[in-house]
């Protein structure tokens, strides 16, 4: 009797599991509007309970874990492994540090160009982890022809899902520079200046994307390599909600490579 019900419960799961697989597949990853993006962020903290702090981390880890996948230390060119991360003036800067930190841990040699600082413990807090551990700090954007001289690759935090309008100082500069590099850039969420919806066509054009809890719109425009899902957090009744169609992570992975 038992032995029947084991094979009867055993056929329901693996149709389940074949369903819910066909489903995912059918109904591909849902690319988030700006509107979406930002009130999902909100949801994830104040329903939720999520402090940015936790979530920061886990999307810088994403982002350095997609980068050392993307570009593992023995296949760079230049040694030592430097990595140039550029840190803008919110949370997706934030992500920029943790990822700093991170991928000193991985082997590399990060050095982080951060031109504006919030008032905000916990971006004073994530500057002083990095100096601890030897990140230096660049007073000054490189010319791109330094860039490329001295760096293996760029890791792109400057703006992520709250960038709208004109781009302000210092980062105009800093995008023109990016934009005449010829080393990789691995942009985290967004690639900065691009509209989070309809991209930009003469914006800069990363090598790597990391999408954060579900890609943007602007990543239908994305050309380069490497397209990855990072920030493993999503509780499934958000996803729901959102009808968001996440992926299955891959084992206990936290990204998920997109193409
Ligand atoms: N749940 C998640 O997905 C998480 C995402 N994270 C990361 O957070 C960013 C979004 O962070 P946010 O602080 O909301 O904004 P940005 O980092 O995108 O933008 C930062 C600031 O940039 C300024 N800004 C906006 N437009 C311009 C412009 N045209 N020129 C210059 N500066 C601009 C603006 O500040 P101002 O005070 O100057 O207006 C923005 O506040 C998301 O993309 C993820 O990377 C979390 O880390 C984890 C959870
Ligand atoms: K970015």
């Amino acid at each position: 009797h038992t032995g029947a019900c084991a094979r009867v419960a055993s056929n329901i799961y693996s149709k389940d599991l074949a369903h819910r697989q066909a489903c995912t597949m059918a109904n591909t990853i849902k690319y988030l509007g700006q509107e979406e993006a930002q009130h999902i962020d909100e949801e994830l903290f104040n329903e939720y309970s999520f402090s940015v702090d936790q979530l920061m981390e886990l999307a810088g880890l994403s982002c350095a874990t997609a980068v050392s996948k993307g570009y593992p230390l023995q296949s760079l060119l230049k040694s030592p492994p430097r990595v140039l991360v550029i840190c803008g003036p919110g949370n997706n800067g934030g992500d920029g540090l943790v990822c700093a930190r991170h991928l000193k841990l991985f082997g590399y040699e990060p050095s982080v160009l951060y031109p504006k600082r919030p008032n905000k413990q916990l971006f004073q807090n994530l500057t002083t982890q990095c100096e601890k551990m030897d990140i230096s700090f660049l007073t000054e954007m490189p010319e791109a022809d330094v860039v490329d001289e001295v760096y293996n690759l760029v890791v792109d935090a400057i703006f992520g899902f709250s960038f709208k309008g004109a781009v302000r100082e210092p980062f105009g500069d800093i995008l023109s520079q990016l934009k005449k590099i010829t080393v990789p850039i691995a942009s985290v969420d967004i690639p900065s200046g691009w509209d989070v919806e309809k991209g930009c066509p003469d914006g800069i054009q990363p090598d790597m994307l990391i999408s954060l809890t579900a890609p943007k719109k602007a990543a239908n425009h994305f050309k380069g390599r490497y397209h990855f899902l990072g920030g493993r957090f999503v509780p499934s009744a958000l996803e729901k909600k959102y009808q968001l169609n996440l992926p299955q992570y891959p084992g206990t992975d936290c990204v998920y490579q997109l193409n």
